[in-house]
C-alpha cells in the first residue's frame, strides 16, 4: 500500500524531468501514475510521516458543505488554503461550489454530491456516477493570481483532483479519482486520504461496504525544495495502516469533525516542507 507512493517518490528523483511550473520553484516530475488501495486494509493514510488529519477531514467537510471561503476552516484551525484567499477569504468557485452546486446552461444548480448518492441507490449498475469540478467557463488564468482570478469570478486554483468515479460491484462501492496534478509530497498524501474518506462516506449513505480507491495522476511532481524531505521520508519504514470509525447519518451533510474516530495510528514524525504558491 504506502510502499506505492514510496516507490513513485524514489522514481520522480531518481528518473524523473526536471521542469519549470507556474509557482517558479521548479519540480521534477513523471506523467500517468496510478495507485491502488483495498480499503479493507485499512486507512490509506501515510506512515513514514504524520499527517495532520484534522486538516485532511475538515477539508473534505468542507467540500462536502459547498464552503469556498477559509473561513469554516479557520473557525477549525485550519490554514492550508490560506495563500490562495482573498483578504476577505475567498477562493472563488472552487471545490465546493462545483460539487454542490454547479450552475448549468440553463441557469439551474446541480448538486453532484446529492445526485451520485442518488444514483448508486437507485441504480447501482450505472457506469456514470460521477463526480466532476473541470468547469471550464470557470477555470482561472494562469498569468493572474489567484486573487485577481478571484476577484474576475474565476476559481483561485484550477481544480487539481477533477474528478471522482464510483462504480459498484459485488455490495462494495469503489472510487476512481482523476487528479490531474498532484505535489507528491504535501498534497498527495491528503488527495488519498481524502478520497478514501469520501468513498466510506458515501458507501455507508449506501448501504455498501468500502471497496478500493483508485488514484490516478497526470503531471506528478516533486517541488525542488522537498527533496531533502523526501529522502529523509524513503529512509523510513512503514507501519500498520490505521482504522477508520466512521458515525452512522442521516445524510452526509450531517457529519462533523467528532463523527470520525482514526484508530491505531502510530506514524513516523510529521515533515515539514514549504508549500508552493
Ligand atoms: N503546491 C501546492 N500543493 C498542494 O498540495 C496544494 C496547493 N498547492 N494548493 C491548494 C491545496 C492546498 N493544499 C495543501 C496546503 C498545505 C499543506 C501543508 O502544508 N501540509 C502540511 C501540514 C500543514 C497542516 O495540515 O496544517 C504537511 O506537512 O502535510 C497541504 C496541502 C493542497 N493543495
Ligand atoms: O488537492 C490538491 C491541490 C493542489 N495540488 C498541487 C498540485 C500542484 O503542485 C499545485 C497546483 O498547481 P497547478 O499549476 O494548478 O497544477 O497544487 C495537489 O497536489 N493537490
Amino acid at each position: 500500500m504506502e510502499r506505492q507512493y514510496l516507490n513513485l517518490l524514489k522514481e520522480i528523483l531518481e528518473t524523473g524531468a526536471d521542469k519549470g511550473d507556474r509557482t517558479g520553484t521548479g519540480t521534477r516530475a513523471v506523467f500517468g501514475r496510478m495507485m491502488r488501495h483495498d480499503l479493507k486494509n485499512g486507512l490509506p493514510l501515510l506512515t513514514t510521516k504524520r499527517l495532520h488529519i484534522r486538516s485532511i477531514i475538515c477539508e473534505l467537510l468542507w467540500f462536502l458543505q459547498g464552503g469556498t471561503n477559509v473561513r469554516y476552516l479557520h473557525e477549525n484551525k485550519v490554514t492550508i488554503w490560506d495563500e490562495w484567499a482573498t483578504e476577505t477569504g475567498d477562493l472563488g468557485p472552487i471545490y465546493g461550489a462545483q460539487w454542490r452546486s454547479w450552475e448549468g446552461s440553463d441557469g439551474k444548480r446541480y448538486d453532484q454530491v446529492a445526485a451520485v448518492i442518488d444514483s448508486i441507490r437507485e441504480n447501482p449498475d450505472s457506469r456514470r456516477h460521477i463526480i466532476s469540478a473541470w468547469n471550464v467557463a470557470l477555470l482561472p488564468s494562469e498569468k493572474k493570481s489567484p486573487q485577481d482570478n478571484v476577484k474576475d469570478g474565476k476559481m483561485a486554483l484550477a481544480p487539481c483532483h477533477v474528478m471522482y468515479q464510483f462504480q459498484v460491484a459485488a455490495g462494495r462501492l469503489s472510487c476512481m479519482m482523476t487528479q490531474r496534478s498532484g505535489d507528491i509530497f504535501l498534497g498527495i498524501p491528503y488527495n488519498t486520504a481524502s478520497t478514501a474518506l469520501l468513498t466510506h462516506m458515501i458507501a455507508r449513505q449506501c448501504g455498501l461496504e468500502p471497496g478500493e480507491v483508485i488514484h490516478s495522476i497526470g503531471d506528478l511532481h516533486l517541488y525542488k525544495n522537498h527533496f531533502d524531505q523526501a529522502r529523509l521520508q524513503l529512509s523510513r519504514e512503514p507501519r500498520a495502516l490505521p482504522g477508520l470509525k466512521l458515525k452512522n447519518k442521516p445524510s452526509i451533510f450531517d457529519y462533523t469533525l467528532d463523527d470520525f474516530e482514526i484508530t491505531g495510528y502510530d506514524p513516523h514524525p510529521a515533515i515539514a516542507a514549504p508549500i508552493a504558491v
